[in-house]
């Protein structure tokens, strides 16, 4: 089913924050694809470039040089209003903090997207969803009147509402404690397996990036390495080897 396109990619992308001795490039010359009906999940050490480059690919954040590409539309340059509806369209979010509005119940909050975005959603589809997710009893709900399990299924649902052609999570599993972390995760997979999902995900933990097909890891605004079917020993095997070369470089820097 894998189609040649990718869902979205980054070529030649630059970023860089600040000027003269403030100046820090977050990312330098990324090159990157990501695959329809993929799983991949991005990991590297603090402040390698993980949340930058997620922003930029998202078109929450602008790119210094290079292009960014959302299936097939480049929306590097793209006017404001355009990338907002773009986003709308077709570009799913999980955040750490679940991000829900909390004056709106659970069901409100899932089919909100679509409504910002002038359609209506697919009540059979988001049925579908929230039966998987189990939150049919919660839907009348409020934010504040769930555990935060039940509100980062009640974000993973809002990002698959509208079908988008990539979600982006941003360390979905932060902020839960590991049962409800498992729950999201193996949710996550099954959004790829079952519906054709396409997942970016950036987290800290390789017990999350197991969950996925591959993951692509950053060390100092860099792409490192690349982990087809991950395991979490063979992750955290890497993860060491990126954080000591890193150590390594700033004590140099240092003496
Ligand atoms: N708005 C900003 N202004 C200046 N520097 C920034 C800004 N945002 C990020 N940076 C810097 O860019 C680099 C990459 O940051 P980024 O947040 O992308 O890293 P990360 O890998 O997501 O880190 P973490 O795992 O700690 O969240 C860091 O050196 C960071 O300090």
């Amino acid at each position: 089913m894998t189609s040649a396109s990718p869902a979205a990619s980054a070529s030649d992308v630059w970023k860089v924050y600040g000027n003269g001795e403030a100046q820090v490039v977050a990312l330098r010359d990324i090159n990157v694809q990501f695959h329809k009906e993929q799983f991949t999940a991005i990991m590297g050490p603090s402040g390698s470039g993980k949340s930058t480059l997620m922003h930029c690919l998202a078109g929450l954040d602008t790119t210094d040089r290079g292009a960014v590409s959302i299936g097939e539309t480049v929306i590097t340059g793209m006017k404001d209003k355009q990338l907002t509806k773009l986003r709308r369209e077709k570009i799913g979010f999980i955040f750490q903090q679940f991000n829900l509005l909390p004056t709106l119940t659970a069901q409100e909050n899932i089919t909100l997207p679509a409504a910002i975005a002038g359609t209506k959603a697919d009540d059979e589809w988001v049925k579908q969803i929230t039966k998987t997710l189990d939150l049919d009893e919660r839907l009348h709900h409020k934010p504040t009147e769930l555990s935060g399990g039940q509100q980062q299924r009640v974000a993973c649902a809002r990002a698959l509402a509208t079908r988008p052609e990539v979600i982006f999570a941003d360390e979905p599993t932060g902020n839960l404690d590991t049962r409800s972390g498992t729950e999201v995760l193996r949710f996550l997979r099954q959004s790829v397996d079952q519906f054709g999902q396409t997942i970016v995900m950036v987290t800290h933990d390789p017990g999350a990036a197991a969950y996925a097909d591959r993951v692509v890891f950053l060390a100092d605004g860099l792409i490192v390495d690349d982990m087809a079917d991950p395991t979490a020993d063979a992750v955290i095997d890497r993860m060491r080897h990126f954080e000591e070369l890193v150590a390594a470089r700033t004590e140099s820097e240092a003496a």
